[in-house]
């Protein structure tokens, strides 16, 4: 089976997505999600300009072999542009080679390791008590797990802080949005939020909380150490990861589990951390980390040392991404948690899927390849729009990390 030809369809149904659809001479074709956020045009651009003349006539089924020609054959490897753009060509053989077999990709990968994929859904707001609030409603929900941002007082904007409804969107139209930081506020504020939780709610749920790069280890020790009584799931993004070695300190000196990886885009990025068992979940995404065929390679070292699997899956990944997040934590034997926020219906009308949510878990049900579809007509409606992630300083002006 040979790949005839292959497009990148852009669309901004509430928010930015690429897909790439690969269409191959027996007439099935594959999808796969091509989504970085903020920086869109640029993996359209690698991939139509770089990758689709060279995808051309090469045999469909040689998944593998592809993946190591775009990687290797590139000669500038890993990054985030090249590791999406690769895990779309990725993702699409996969949803191909499914299809061709009528067989769903998690039976390709080695069939089922469980039944449902345990989620957690993301309760937030402006203040503790409406955070409070939103933890009730995920609970009423069915969630078994759910993770925890709130409002910072002093602060105008806090990370993770939705705007109000529940489809927390963090990227804005225009250009980026300038946000002040405090982290001695932050730590102050942050186990009183878990304490009144845990009183509110008792301990039948898991709760975790992303900290999204602001501190500097020794502040994560701290905060990890004062949260320690609350039995977090976990603490994600404690500092920045660049230097994987900097989590040795943070794990001297707390047992609150550690999650690490949504913008890691290769093995290399995370092979400390998880050799050194620095690290308790590996959040790296089929979408920005290579594919299935890397992520695997990721899981499977993962495994070795006991670490298990927390995917990425905020908005800014399509339904498509979700769709092969859901077929890889179906098989991935040390599957830990999959991050599930939900997509607005405009986005679910573009991206038609068969999976659905019910009592704390994401149901897949059998179709041949990924189980998600793009709606061609519908994605047209909706032309790509300039958006930014925000970025931050703080007060006396110094850019900091978002
Ligand atoms: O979902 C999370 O844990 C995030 O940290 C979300 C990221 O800010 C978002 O995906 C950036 O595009
Ligand atoms: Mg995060």
């Amino acid at each position: 089976m040979k790949i005839l030809s292959a497009k990148v369809i852009v669309t901004c149904p509430g928010r930015n997505f690429v897909t790439l659809k690969i269409e191959t001479d027996q007439g099935i074709y594959g999808i796969g999600d091509a989504t970085l956020n903020g920086r869109e045009l640029a993996v359209k651009s690698y991939l139509e300009d770089h990758i689709i003349p060279c995808l051309i006539g090469r045999d469909a089924s040689r998944i593998e072999d592809t993946w190591q020609y775009l990687y290797r054959g590139g000669y500038w490897r890993r990054g985030p542009v090249t590791m999406t753009a690769i895990a779309a060509v990725d993702m699409a053989l996969w949803d191909i080679k499914g299809k061709a077999a009528n067989l769903p990709v998690y039976q390709l990968l080695g069939g089922k390791s469980r039944d449902a994929v345990m989620v957690y859904g993301h309760a937030n707001g402006r203040d503790h008590a409406e955070a409070l609030d939103a933890v009730g409603h995920y609970i009423d929900m069915g969630y078994k797990a759910i993770r925890v941002q709130s409002g910072v007082p002093g602060l105008d904007k806090a990370y993770g802080v939705g705007k109000g409804n529940m489809y927390y969107e963090p990227a804005d139209k225009g250009l980026p949005d300038e946000e002040i930081w405090d982290t001695p506020l932050y730590l102050r504020h942050t186990p009183d939020l878990f304490e009144k939780v845990r009183v509110k709610y008792g301990s039948d749920h898991h709760l975790l909380h992303d900290c999204h790069h602001r501190l500097k280890p020794i502040e994560a020790a701290q905060l990890g150490k004062s949260l320690e009584q609350f039995k977090l799931f976990w603490m994600e993004d404690a500092t920045p990861a660049e230097n994987q070695e900097a989590f040795r300190l943070i794990r001297q000196h707390t047992t609150t589990p550690l999650a690490v990886g949504e913008i890691m885009s290769s093995i290399w990025d995370c092979k400390d951390l998880i050799q050194n068992q620095l690290i308790d979940y590996i959040r790296t995404t089929v979408v920005h980390a290579g594919g299935i065929t890397h992520l695997r390679r990721i899981a499977d070292l993962a495994s070795l040392y006991q670490v298990h699997t927390g995917c990425h899956g905020a908005t800014d990944l399509s339904p498509v991404s979700m769709a092969a997040a859901l077929n890889f934590n179906m098989w991935v034997p040390n599957f830990g948690i999959q991050e599930y926020m939900r997509h607005t219906p405009e986005t679910d009308a573009v991206f038609p899927h068969g999976y659905h949510f019910d009592k704390g878990y994401l149901m897949l049900p059998d179709a041949p390849g990924l189980g998600v579809d793009i709606d061609e007509a519908a994605a047209l409606k909706f032309p790509y729009e300039r958006a930014y992630l925000p970025t931050c300083r703080l007060r006396d002006g110094t850019v900091w990390n978002w």
